[in-house]
C-alpha cells in the first residue's frame, strides 16, 4: 500500500514573453505592438509523471513555449482573449491525452504619441505597470461552449485629491478615524470582468475572431466608466464608489455577467503643522503612507428581471 495519492495537478510554462509587431496592410511603417506575457497550465493524463516517474505523456514545457511563440508569429493575437481562446482549443485538440488548460495573459500598454500634431506611426509610450489581463479556464469535457473567461484591468493607479468623503462608520472603543468629508483616494484600479459564455458564444468562433470588437469595445467602456466615475462622483466610501463603477459596466455590457473589483486605499495622511508657529494645513500637504493599506473587494452580479 503506498503512502500518499496524486491530488490535483497542472504544469506548464509562465513567463513567456514576446512583442509582436502588426504592421498595415497598405503601410508598412504603420505599426501596433503588442508585449504580452503568456502562462499555459495544462490538465490531463500525466499522473505517472508524477506518481511512477514515466515521462512518456509529458508534453514538456519548452514545446509549450514554442508553441505559444509559433502561434504567436503566425496568429492575429489582438485581442488577447481571442489569442487564448487559440491557444487553449491548440492544446486540447492537439495532444488527446490533455483534458483541460489555464491561459492566463497580460498585455503592458504601449500607447502612440504625437509627434508634430500628428500620432506617429510606430512610436509608443510604455504606460506603466497599468496592464489588461486575460484568464481562460477550458476543460474539454465541457465542450467548447462552456468555459471561464474573464478580462481584467491591473494596476491602473489613481488618485483625487478632493471629493471624496468617510463618516458615519461604525465607532467603538477602538476607534480612532475621525470622520471626513474632505480626503484623497487613491487606489490600484483592479477591475476583473467575468464573460457569460452562452451570450459570447463558442471557443472556435472567438478563434475566429467574431468576438472581436465585443472584446475590444467592452475593455475601452470598463477603463472609461472606471475613470469617469473616479472623477466625477463625490465618493462616500470605496465601498460605494467600486459599486457604482461595476453597475455602470453591468448597464453597459449585456455579454458580462459579473464584475469584481480589488482595491487597496492607499491612506494619504494630512500633516498637523500646528506645531509650527500655529500653521494651518487645507488639505495641502499630505504624509503618503506606505503600509498599512485598506484592501476593499468586491464582486457584482445582475439581478435578473422577475417574471
Ligand atoms: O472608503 C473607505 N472604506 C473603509 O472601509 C475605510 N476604513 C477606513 O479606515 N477608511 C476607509 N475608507
Amino acid at each position: 500500500m503506498s503512502y500518499s495519492y496524486l491530488a490535483d495537478s497542472t504544469y506548464g510554462k509562465d513567463n513567456v514573453k514576446f512583442l509582436k509587431v502588426k504592421k498595415d496592410k497598405s503601410n508598412s511603417k504603420l505599426h501596433e505592438v503588442m508585449e504580452a506575457t503568456v502562462k499555459v497550465l495544462l490538465k490531463g493524463d500525466f499522473d505517472v509523471s508524477y506518481t511512477e516517474a514515466d515521462n512518456t505523456p509529458i508534453v514538456p514545457t519548452d514545446t509549450v513555449k514554442n508553441t505559444i511563440l509559433i502561434l504567436a508569429k503566425q496568429y492575429d493575437t489582438w485581442p488577447i482573449e481571442k489569442f487564448a481562446a487559440k491557444l487553449a482549443l491548440h492544446f486540447t485538440s492537439k495532444y488527446s491525452h490533455v483534458s483541460g488548460v489555464t491561459v492566463e495573459i497580460y498585455q503592458d500598454r504601449w500607447v502612440k504619441y504625437n509627434v508634430d500634431g500628428k500620432e506617429s506611426l510606430h512610436s509608443f509610450v510604455h504606460q506603466g505597470p497599468e496592464k489588461k489581463i486575460v484568464f481562460l479556464d477550458y476543460d474539454k469535457k465541457n465542450g467548447p461552449s462552456r468555459y471561464f473567461l474573464t478580462t481584467s484591468i491591473k494596476d491602473l493607479t489613481v488618485l483625487k485629491s478632493t471629493n471624496s468623503m468617510f463618516y458615519g462608520y461604525n465607532k467603538c472603543e477602538y476607534t480612532t478615524l475621525k470622520p471626513t468629508t474632505d480626503r484623497i483616494l487613491s487606489t490600484d484600479i483592479f477591475a476583473r470582468w467575468e464573460w457569460n459564455c452562452s451570450k459570447l458564444g463558442c471557443l472556435k468562433s472567438i478563434a475566429e475572431g467574431a468576438k472581436d470588437s465585443t472584446f475590444d469595445s467592452v475593455y475601452t467602456c470598463a477603463r472609461d466608466i472606471t475613470l469617469d466615475i473616479f472623477a466625477k462622483e463625490n465618493s462616500a466610501s470605496v465601498q460605494a464608489t467600486m459599486f457604482n463603477m461595476a453597475t455602470a459596466i453591468l448597464k453597459k455590457a449585456p455579454e458580462v455577467s459579473y464584475v469584481t473589483y480589488e482595491l487597496p486605499n492607499k491612506h494619504y495622511f494630512l500633516f498637523d503643522l500646528k506645531w509650527f508657529k500655529g500653521l494651518e494645513n487645507d488639505n495641502e500637504l499630505f504624509y503618503p503612507s506606505p503600509h498599512p493599506n485598506g484592501l476593499i473587494k468586491c464582486r457584482v452580479g445582475r439581478k435578473t428581471a422577475k417574471l
